[in-house]
């Protein structure tokens, strides 16, 4: 339902992204793994249609050729939302172009809200919470667009450890309930294995992709779980971990 052909990325005189190509299915959700610099967000932003690129982006069989509320895109960072905005009225003005009356997209902002599990919270400002209910907050305004496509560009990287655990875990209970299709980046081999269904690796040098793996390890996913450290250390042989150690650290 989503197909992604990527001849080419450039910027300038330089290549980006070089054949990608993959298909993914409605409601699936699927880890794009690879190094820094390998053009991970250089393929969210492209399929998010921000990015002229030589190739196509056919999303139930329409290309895609700009931004628009059909492919939604969530950060890393904390400070994607308006802080002059409490979270209720981040999610209202997101919606305002929307042909419903106020009454309407109260209701919603509200059902997403809750969603995150930021009942209380709706009348606070983002520099009242911790990073990860800004993440919350900004997962529950990108999911109350309803978007086809939801990208997530390392959305948990800045958040310690045992934050970044549960808010999977959320992300996860979340996804099951409203099923949009993910895209999910990260850098975090042990990440991609406990939220994709579907891992694409990606290589540097030009940004290609260089394994695909079905992720069938039942969830919900942990460390200790059958063939976690199997599909773990296949993973960090294909990224070249060793390699780019050597390329960047020195042997
Ligand atoms: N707007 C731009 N103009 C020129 N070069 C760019 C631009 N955006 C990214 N690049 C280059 O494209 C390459 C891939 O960058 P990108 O940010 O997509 O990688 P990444 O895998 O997401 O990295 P990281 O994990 O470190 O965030 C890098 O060489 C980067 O310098």
């Amino acid at each position: 339902m989503i197909d992604i052909k990527i001849k080419e990325k450039k910027f300038d005189n330089l290549v980006v992204l070089k054949n990608i190509n993959f298909k993914i299915n409605e409601g699936e959700f699927i880890s794009i793994l690879g190094p820094s610099g390998c053009g991970k967000s250089t393929l969210l932003r492209t399929v998010g249609g921000f990015e002229d690129f030589d190739g196509t982006i056919k999303i139930e069989e329409r290309i895609k050729e700009k931004p628009g509320r059909d492919v939604i895109m969530v950060f890393q960072d904390f400070n994607q939302l308006f802080p002059w905005l409490t979270i209720e009225k981040n999610i209202l003005f997101a919606l305002k172009h929307d042909n419903k009356n106020l009454k309407e997209h109260k209701s919603i902002a509200k059902e997403y809200i809750n969603l995150v599990g930021l009942k209380d919270y709706a009348d606070y400002y983002p520099h009242q919470l911790s990073g990860g209910m800004k993440q919350r907050a900004a997962i529950a305004r990108a999911l109350a667009l309803k978007p086809t496509i939801l990208l997530m560009d390392e959305p948990f990287a800045a958040l310690d450890a045992q934050t970044r655990t549960i808010l999977q875990q959320e992300l996860l209970k979340i996804w099951e309930k409203v099923k949009t299709t993910i895209i999910f980046v990260t850098h975090n081999i042990q990440e991609s294995i406990i939220l994709g269904d579907k891992i694409v690796v990606m290589g540097t040098e030009p940004g290609h992709i260089s394994k695909i793996y079905n992720n069938n390890l039942t969830r919900p996913r942990r460390p200790d779980t059958e063939g976690f450290t199997d599909l773990w250390h296949d993973l960090y042989t294909n990224l070249d971990q060793k390699r780019f150690l050597e390329k960047n650290v020195g042997k």
